[in-house]
Order: C-alpha cells, then structure tokens, then sequence
C-alpha cells in the first residue's frame, strides 16, 4: 500500500441552514482512501453518509455548505479554507475552480454511483446511446469506436445479448440489470475513483449478491477504489477494506475490516453488528439498537452516543471524543471515539455509571474486565 492516500478528508464539516436550525449533518469528519481500496462509510439512516460523499465532489446544494475542513485528492484541493488576516475564513488559493472539479473531477477522475438508477438514466435515450455518450466524451472515440466499446462494457458488467439490449431504453432493463448499466458508465472514464452511495440497497437479496461480486471483479481488474456508502454490515463484511462508522455526522470507529469485526473498540458499531442479520442467529434472536437516534440539529452533549449507549458512564454525558488510536492493524491504525479507552484518560473506570441502563444498573457482576 503506497503512502500518500489517493484522497484524503480533514475535518470536514457540511451543514444544512434551516428555519427550524442548524443541521450538522457532517460534522468534522477525517479519513483516507488509498489506491485500490474499497472503503466503508456505514452508519443508521440520517448518520450523515450520504452528505459526505457529495461534499466530496461539493455536489452539496443549498440549504447546505460545507463550512470547514479540507479535501484533498491526488494532493490537489478540491476544498479547503484558511484563515484570512481579521481571522475571517475564506477559501484556499489553491482550491480547484467550480469548472476544474466539473471537468477534471467529476465523472473522469471520480465517477459517482447513487441508489436509484432511474435518476441517472434519461428514459428517453438508449442504454447503449447513453453510455458511448459517456465514452465518447471522456475518452476521445470516434462514435463507432465508443459504440464497440460501450457493448463490450455491458457484456464486461453480465448483460446478455449487449448488441440487442444496446438498442433498450431504460424501462425495458430490470432494477439489477440498470445498475449493471451505471457501474459500466462509471468504469467507462477510467476514473481512479468511484462513490456508491446504496448502490444495492433497492435490489433483492440475490441480485445484490451479484452485483456485489461484479464489483469485486471489477474493482481487481481496474484496481479502482471506492467509497461504498451502506447501512448494511453484511454488506460491508462482504465488499469492504477498510471501515468508518458513522453516527449523528461523526465516524466513531474506522479499522481495516476483519479488525472492526473481531476487536470491535466503538459500543455503536457492536450494537450495529448485533442488529444485523447471519446465518447462525434466528431473527428472534436479533437485538435492535435501542432508542432512536436523535436528530442532527440538537446532538446529545458529550458522547453523542451516550443515551443510547449501554457503557455509558456520567463522564460521557459531560466529555466529547474525537477518535483516538486504540490499536493497530495490517499498519493502519483502529481507531475509536470511546472514552471507556485508555487512550482517554478522562476518568471512565471511576465514573458513575449511567441509570436506567439494565446492563450497569441491576446485578451487574463486577467482573467483566478489560474494555
Ligand atoms: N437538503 C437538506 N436539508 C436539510 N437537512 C438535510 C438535507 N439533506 C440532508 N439533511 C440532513 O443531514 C443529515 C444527514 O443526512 P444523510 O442523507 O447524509 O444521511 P444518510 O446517512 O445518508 O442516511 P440514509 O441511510 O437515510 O441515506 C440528516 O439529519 C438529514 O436530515
Ligand atoms: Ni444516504
């Protein structure tokens, strides 16, 4: 794994400005990708996933503004802010145009895949007249150059008979079938990068299997790295790399994959894995996380997750944590936003535990050792 990510986000901060408040949807968020990695972003609805992978390619409209960190992507801005001199923020220099990250970015650099393909495809053109399109545009083909291309890119993606399907428009392709569609548009530019926000989420079981093994394919063919937006820990156990957990516009866990799995640091991101569905386990026995999570305009003071939080002590009603290491894996750091960590040191192990919480509460042992 080389050293310098492919990209890299440093605190990044995206807020919604609304008459009922301010929503902090991303609300300081830091990790990288590097080259030929599929990264995580997992979290409940609402955690603010889908904001951060448009503020990436500042796709974000109004009422919305990304309102502070940086972006960086093969070590060229595509969003920062500096402190002017009255101590005013003000964008980078060095920071890409609107038309650079339009031209440049977009599409041929970083390609973007959403949930519903529907959105992404004209109705009125044909599948295959959409994608030489695209090829044609990015990749300087004579049209009859880019049409060769485009039918061996839907067979490179499993649609059968791509000469005929070629000439179908949109509605005549199955849910499974069209997203087969996008993923070849956004392979088509050779980008380096691709976001897939859900990207299966609206398919069956059976057909998002297929298309989760198209992309593992895909992306070691390519070499591709993505950002796999999903809420979904099965999914993230099958597709994944590395792993960032968000919650209520935080990452409170990022580790590579079978770390986060089997040394899970972050109380969320096990109440996430106890939620989730495996063959081993009947569904009565599933435990769903408990409360809601609450809303983005007014977060819980502390540790954000600390009402619904089964270790939570009266210290993390009071402190906030920013991720720490709190151990290493494959030379990438794990790490949390847990104050139960040593690497706090903020006096957990002597704080009260919270009431009303069964676990720490009523006939708690004593015993229960370590973290
Ligand atoms: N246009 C908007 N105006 C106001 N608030 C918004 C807007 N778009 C998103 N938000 C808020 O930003 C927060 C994060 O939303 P986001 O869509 O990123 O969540 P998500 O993790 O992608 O959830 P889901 O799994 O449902 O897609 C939420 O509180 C949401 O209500
Ligand atoms: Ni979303």
């Amino acid at each position: 794994m080389s050293s310098e990510p492919l990209l890299r986000v440093e605190n990044l901060k995206t807020q919604f400005f609304t008459d009922a408040g301010t929503v902090r949807a991303v609300d300081g968020i830091s990790f990288e990708v590097y080259e030929g990695e599929i990264v995580g972003l997992v979290g409940e609805s609402g955690a603010g996933k889908s904001v951060a992978s448009m503020s990436l390619l500042r796709l974000v409209e109004r009422p919305g503004e990304i309102v502070g960190g940086e972006v960086t992507y093969k070590g060229e801005t595509v969003f920062g802010l500096e402190e002017g001199p009255d101590g005013e923020l003000r964008e980078r220099e060095e920071m890409l145009s609107n038309e650079a990250v339009r031209e440049r970015i977009r599409g041929n650099e970083i390609a973007v895949i959403f949930q519903d393909p529907m959105e992404s495809l004209n109705p009125v053109f044909t599948v295959g007249g959409q994608l030489r399109e695209v090829i044609e545009l990015n990749r300087g083909l004579s049209k009859e150059a880019a049409r060769a291309e485009a039918i061996e890119m839907l067979r490179e993606v499993g649609i059968p008979d791509p000469e005929e399907r070629y000439e179908e428009y949109p509605h005549q392709f199955s849910g499974g079938m069209r997203q087969r569609v996008l993923i070849a548009m956004a392979l088509a530019c050779e980008p380096s990068l691709i976001v897939a926000d859900e990207p299966t989420t609206a398919l069956d079981v059976t057909v998002e299997g297929q298309i989760i093994d198209l992309v593992d394919e895909l992306q070691a063919k390519y070499d591709t790295s993505f950002i796999w937006v999903t809420h979904d820990m099965g999914v993230v156990a099958e597709i994944c790399d590395r792993v960032n957990v968000m919650y209520l516009g935080e990452i409170v866990e990022q580790a590579p994959v079978d770390e986060l799995f089997h040394d899970t640091k972050h109380p969320y991101t096990r109440a996430l894995l106890n939620s989730m569905p495996r063959p081993d386990r009947t569904v009565a026995e599933l435990e769903p996380i408990e409360g809601v999570m609450p809303e983005a305009i007014s977060p819980p003071s502390g540790c954000r997750f600390h009402p619904r939080c089964p270790d939570a002590r009266e210290v993390c009603r009071r402190v906030h944590p920013e991720p720490e290491e709190v151990a290493r894996a494959d030379s990438h750091p794990h790490n949390a936003a847990c104050l139960k960590h040593d690497a706090f040191d903020v006096g957990y192990d002597g704080s009260a535990p919270l009431e009303g919480d069964p676990r720490t509460t009523a006939g708690g042992s004593g015993g229960e050792g370590g973290e």
